[in-house]
């Protein structure tokens, strides 16, 4: 039974807040029968209230001091590695997300963990190098065509670092000339895409995560059992 209400958390240090709120606002009618709340989240407090949270795109190196300056790191780690709740990074959230990163600021930046691959930052490059690519997302399985991903200053999934095949390739891209990147990416209950579904209008990424955070709430299980509804994991891929 999915519960009656469910609180949605979105990261609100820093970035694409209220793009994300929007979305999910719209994402929520395709489950009439359950109420959700959408909270901003700044504190541990807020983050004690939330069932899932949403990390959102923008600057992961200032995401990160400030979490560190208000005390969310350690609380962030629990919601997403000890307590697996529904957790999804979208660009600077997949880079908070990722266990490992390179391409960082000079001497580090502080990750929150939770899913076993490295990311390279900036792999596209500057601002400038920003673009729009179709997409292929078979996860969604809605037969709807592609989703325009939006690529801003965005990361990859340069490598899985634990091959023990829970890490699950969800998305990638091509551009021309270069190899194909890994943009979206799941392990158990950990989500993350290098691109921004909120800054699209479309809201099939939004439903799909919110359909798997009822799903994750209703079974009440943790994360690891969560059912992955589709995605091969990498090393069937290779
Ligand atoms: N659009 C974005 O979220 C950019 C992410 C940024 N390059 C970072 O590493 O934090």
């Amino acid at each position: 039974m999915p519960p009656p209400a469910i609180t949605v958390g979105v990261l609100a240090l820093q970035g694409g807040v209220v793009e994300h709120i929007a979305l999910l606002h719209r994402a929520s009618s395709s489950y009439p029968s359950i109420t959700f709340h959408f909270l901003e989240v700044r504190t541990p407090e807020q983050l004690s209230l939330c069932d899932a949270l949403v990390i959102p795109g923008g600057e992961s190196t200032t995401m990160a001091i400030v979490a560190r300056r208000l005390g969310l790191f350690e609380p962030l780690r629990e919601f997403v590695k000890i307590n697996h709740k529904p957790v999804w990074g979208t660009c600077a959230g997949l880079v908070m997300l990722a266990e490992e990163a390179s391409a960082t600021k000079q001497g580090g930046q502080e990750l929150i963990g939770g899913l076993d691959v490295r990311v390279l930052r900036n792999k596209f490059g500057t601002q400038v190098q920003s673009f729009v690519a179709d997409l292929n997302l078979e996860f969604l399985g809605d037969g709807e065509g592609p989703f325009r991903g939006v690529f801003i200053r965005a990361p990859v999934v340069e490598e899985v670092i634990n091959g023990d095949g829970k890490v699950r390739v969800l998305g990638t891209v091509k551009k021309p000339g270069e190899e194909e990147d890994i943009v979206a990416v799941r392990q158990g209950n950990v989500f993350g895409t290098s691109f921004h579904p909120e800054l699209t209008g479309d809201v099939r990424v939004h439903a799909w995560w919110l359909g798997n955070v009822v799903e994750a709430l209703s079974q009440s299980v943790k994360g690891e059992d969560l059912v992955i509804r589709s995605g091969k994991s990498v090393t069937e891929q290779t």
